[in-house]
């Protein structure tokens, strides 16, 4: 197998660093091309340091001369956000892991289909925002998406051989998160530390948040929608609290596929690097002499009005997911600030949802313009 020239954006994050785990585990097939960081200086230049890459971007600009001085092996530097989608699409890149936080990673993954890339994607919400207008790019160019997302590629995994029109149903599991036996009372009191404990998953803030409010499932239900071109009354979330059956299909027949495996996210990483083949791994594995439980119950929508939120954007379509993402990213970094309560993230993007309407055609432009009214809007809140 030839070696793939890789490009990491957000390398210095949670999927970014346990991606570089793998490209160290398999060095004869990976070379790292581009790496990239918002304002992690430091650990961008031990990455770039170890790896070697060709191009290094510091999206914050601030702390260049400390991040040169840091170097010890010679690399083209690049400064500012702009450039994540020139990175995205170089021309000597293979594989682009869109593993940024937020709108910011929208862009780039335009850019690389644009550029006929194969791109494995964690940054669900380049298709919350726009799953349109990336499936338009898959069909008029060469590029390819490949999610990375644990649950997402567990439906990947269980549809190899499998034909689409012969999904019946796809059960999206979810932990439940650190508040699943929490009543609605307690959950007034919510502190900032409790909201990142999460019980399975070691992840970024912000994905942490999404999971504590559920809103990572809505989320979810939304990319699986956009990814396996599925209407949503066959799309259903339920909770399994050990996060061991990463997700479910249901075929016509009946039959039942499930992926499973022990919470680790270096496996849909490497799955996605690799796909459609797939190579060995060190990571856990389930010991099935051993006794454990599977546990499944319903998602409360009730105590977790995110899930609806996102179900209700993504139903009316448009720009919806659009000011519901914004408004959440918003909300989410605010509550970690402790600006608002738990309970103000889903009533912030309530009221943007509710304020906010457009009627322009979906572009990326006219998204990153719904993108920054929504987050003015979130911030007054
Ligand atoms: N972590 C996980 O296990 C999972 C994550 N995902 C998804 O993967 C994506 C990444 O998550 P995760 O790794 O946890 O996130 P992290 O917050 O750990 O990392 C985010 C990365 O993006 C960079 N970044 C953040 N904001 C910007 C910006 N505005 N412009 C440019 N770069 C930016 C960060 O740089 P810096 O370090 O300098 O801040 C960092 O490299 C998210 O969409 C998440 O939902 C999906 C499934 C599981
Ligand atoms: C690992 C991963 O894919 C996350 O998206 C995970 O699913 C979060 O856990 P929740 O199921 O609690 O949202
Ligand atoms: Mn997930």
């Amino acid at each position: 197998m030839k070696e793939q020239n890789l490009v990491i954006l957000g390398s210095t994050g949670s999927i970014g660093e346990q991606a570089l785990e793998i490209v160290d585990e398999h060095s004869d097939r990976f070379n790292v091309l581009a790496l990239s960081c918002n304002t992690n200086w430091r650990k961008l230049a031990e990455q770039v340091n170890e790896f070697h890459p060709k191009y290094a971007l510091v999206c914050d600009a601030d702390h260049l001369d400390d991040f040169k001085a840091a170097l010890t092996t010679d690399v083209e530097i690049i400064a500012g956000a702009e450039a994540l989608g020139d990175l995205a699409a170089l021309e000597q890149a293979d594989v682009i892991l869109n593993s940024l936080v937020g709108f910011s990673g929208f862009e780039p993954t335009c850019r690389a289909l644009k550029a006929g890339k194969k791109v494995a994607l964690a940054n669900k919400e380049s298709l919350v925002v726009g799953g349109a207008i990336i499936n338009r790019l898959l069909k008029e160019n060469t590029g390819k998406l490949v999610p990375v997302d644990s649950e997402h590629s567990a439906m990947l995994q269980c549809l190899v051989g499998e034909s689409n029109d012969t999904i019946s149903k796809l059960i999206i599991t979810a932990s439940g998160g650190p508040f699943r036996e929490w009543t609605m009372a307690q959950m007034k009191d919510i502190t900032v530390s409790d909201a990142l404990n999460h019980p399975n998953w070691s992840m970024g803030s912000k994905i942490t948040i999404d999971s504590a409010t559920m809103m990572n499932k809505g989320l979810e239900i939304i990319e699986a929608h956009w990814l396996f071109d599925l209407p949503l009354s066959k799309i259903e979330a339920v909770v399994h609290p050990q996060s061991i059956v990463h997700s479910v299909i249901e075929f016509v027949d009946g039959s039942s596929k499930a992926q499973l495996g022990p919470p680790t996210m270096k496996v849909p990483i490497l799955y996605a690097l690799t796909y459609p083949d797939r190579i060995s791994l060190e990571a856990p594995t389930l010991d099935w002499t051993a006794a454990f439980d599977l546990n499944f119950e319903p998602v409360d929508y009730d105590k977790f009005p995110c899930i609806k939120l996102a179900i209700n954007a993504i139903e009316e379509g448009g720009f919806k997911p659009a000011v519901l993402n914004a408004a959440n990213e918003i909300a989410v970094d605010r509550f970690l600030n402790e600006e608002i309560p738990y309970i103000g993230i889903s009533r912030i993007i309530e009221t943007c949802l509710e304020r906010l309407h457009s009627k322009a055609e979906l572009t990326i432009q006219s998204l990153k313009e719904i993108d920054r009214e929504a987050r003015e809007l979130a911030l007054t809140i």
